[in-house]
């Protein structure tokens, strides 16, 4: 069996979901399971939805009106006999005020999950009726059926014996749609795996379906050395190896999500990475035993950083019991270190604020420690480096810190 994914950007509007059509009439759709993502940014829209309710903001219903407004507005665009998948939209919509009317808890990340969901719900409600009617006849499934996960809402961890169990039913003959991102617990409360799990959800399924290859379908010709929204004269990867391919993500390449790479390599099942506009391209194999080719410099870049620098208040020297208290800091405010360096008198972390609780980090830490910060940094990597490369980087602005290991340099940038 195969596994694709269609990211949000691949089912953005109207147009983009006929391209699905053609995508899989190209390339055939026998024997395949198909994940699809929310919308365009319909999960950042669902988020606000969500920030509404939580703050009992008077938006709120405007915000619900954004998300199916949307969906109504491309319906009306890709069908031609609109009222049956109007009638399913509802039903989704109902389910949701159902469950804001009812809910009780106070737990953002439960109630994130329960309604962030609906995205893909959605989407793959609307494309899998598009298809059947497009003469690919499919099954939809709800993928909280088969992705079984603990609670660690907005982050769940699956469990694997009761998802490969669940997912080892299906029939391997037949064309599957279903939900990428989503899961449930043991209670059947819906979960998500993490923001763009989408490529995880589809490892899952391969890796429990011992699927041939997953092919993830994107807008671009496949990996490229760097992310072509920020460097000009990208090229094209088109041969990975996992731990390659894991190195990038790890730093920070968005085009695979991090957590997709390991289920597929201890199985040995390729990764292809291709165009969906793009069809007669190979795009990028990630697979075992595979050189980098071309081997050329690879830059990952991570903006919206903060180098933070971090002294003891007697200037006594940064060593391993005041290290531990500020990771424990660190830990306890969810903050992502993507870059540490040390010296005698001073500590410097680059950190992603993600979940918004700097200043909640300044007031634990500043009673303690020296603390000096840079916002809105940016933090390159760069794999496979040599001088050009690093020139390249160091001419986009002033060299803030720098650090090199075998191969890779990485520099922050202001
Ligand atoms: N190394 C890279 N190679 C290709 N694309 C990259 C890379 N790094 C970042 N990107 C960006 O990833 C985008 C595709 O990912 P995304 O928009 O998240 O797709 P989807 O919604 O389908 O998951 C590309 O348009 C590109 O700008
Ligand atoms: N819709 C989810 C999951 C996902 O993977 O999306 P995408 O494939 O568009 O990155 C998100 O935006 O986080």
């Amino acid at each position: 069996m195969k596994v694709y994914k269609f990211g949000g950007a691949s089912v953005k509007d109207a147009e983009s979901i006929r391209n699905v059509v053609r995508v899989l009439k190209h390339e055939g759709f026998e024997n395949t399971l198909i994940i699809i993502s929310a919308m365009g940014k319909m999960t950042n829209a669902f988020e606000k939805v969500v920030h509404a309710y939580y703050h009992k903001s008077e938006d709120l219903r405007a915000e619900i009106e954004v998300v199916r407004d949307f969906h109504i507005d491309l319906v009306e665009n890709l069908f031609e006999e609109k009222q049956p998948i109007l009638v399913e939209i509802e039903l989704l919509f109902g389910q949701l005020s159902g469950f804001l009317a009812k809910n009780k808890t106070t737990d953002y990340n439960f109630i994130y999950d329960q309604v962030v969901g609906y995205g893909e719900l959605l989407s793959t409600k609307i494309i899998s009726s598009y298809l059947n009617i497009a003469g690919i006849t499919n099954n939809w499934i709800d993928v909280r059926d088969f992705i079984k996960t603990d609670s660690t809402y907005r982050n769940a961890s699956v469990n694997w014996q009761q998802t490969c169990d669940n997912i080892k039913t299906l029939d391997t003959h037949n064309l599957y749609i279903t939900q990428g991102f989503l899961g449930s617990n043991s209670k059947s409360k819906s979960t998500t795996l993490g923001r763009e799990g989408s490529d995880y959800s589809a490892a899952i399924f391969a890796f429990c379906l011992n699927a041939e290859s997953v092919t993830i379908w994107k807008d671009v010709d496949g990996v490229l050395n760097a992310d072509p929204r920020y460097f000009e004269k990208t090229i094209l990867l088109k041969q990975i190896s996992y731990s390659e391919a894991i190195e990038m993500a790890f730093y920070g390449a968005s085009v695979i999500h991090p957590k997709t790479l390991k289920p597929l390599e201890n199985k040995k099942i390729p990764l292809n990475v291709r165009s969906f506009y793009n069809l007669e391209n190979n795009g990028s194999t990630v697979s075992k035993g595979q050189h980098l080719s071309p081997e050329i410099p690879c830059f990952i870049l991570k903006r919206e950083q903060i180098l933070v620098s971090i002294s003891a208040l007697d200037f006594s020297f940064m060593v391993e019991h005041n290290l531990s208290d500020i990771f424990r800091i660190l830990h306890d405010c969810k903050l992502k270190v993507n870059l540490i360096q040390n010296s005698a008198l001073s500590f410097s972390v680059c950190l992603e604020d993600k979940f918004n609780n700097f200043d909640a980090f300044l007031l634990k830490i500043t009673p303690k420690y020296n603390v000096t910060f840079v916002n809105n940094v940016s933090l390159y990597t760069i794999r496979h480096a040599n001088q050009n490369a690093i020139n390249l980087v160091e001419k986009k602005g002033t060299v803030l810190l720098k650090q090199a290991t075998k191969g890779t340099v990485q520099l922050i940038m202001q």
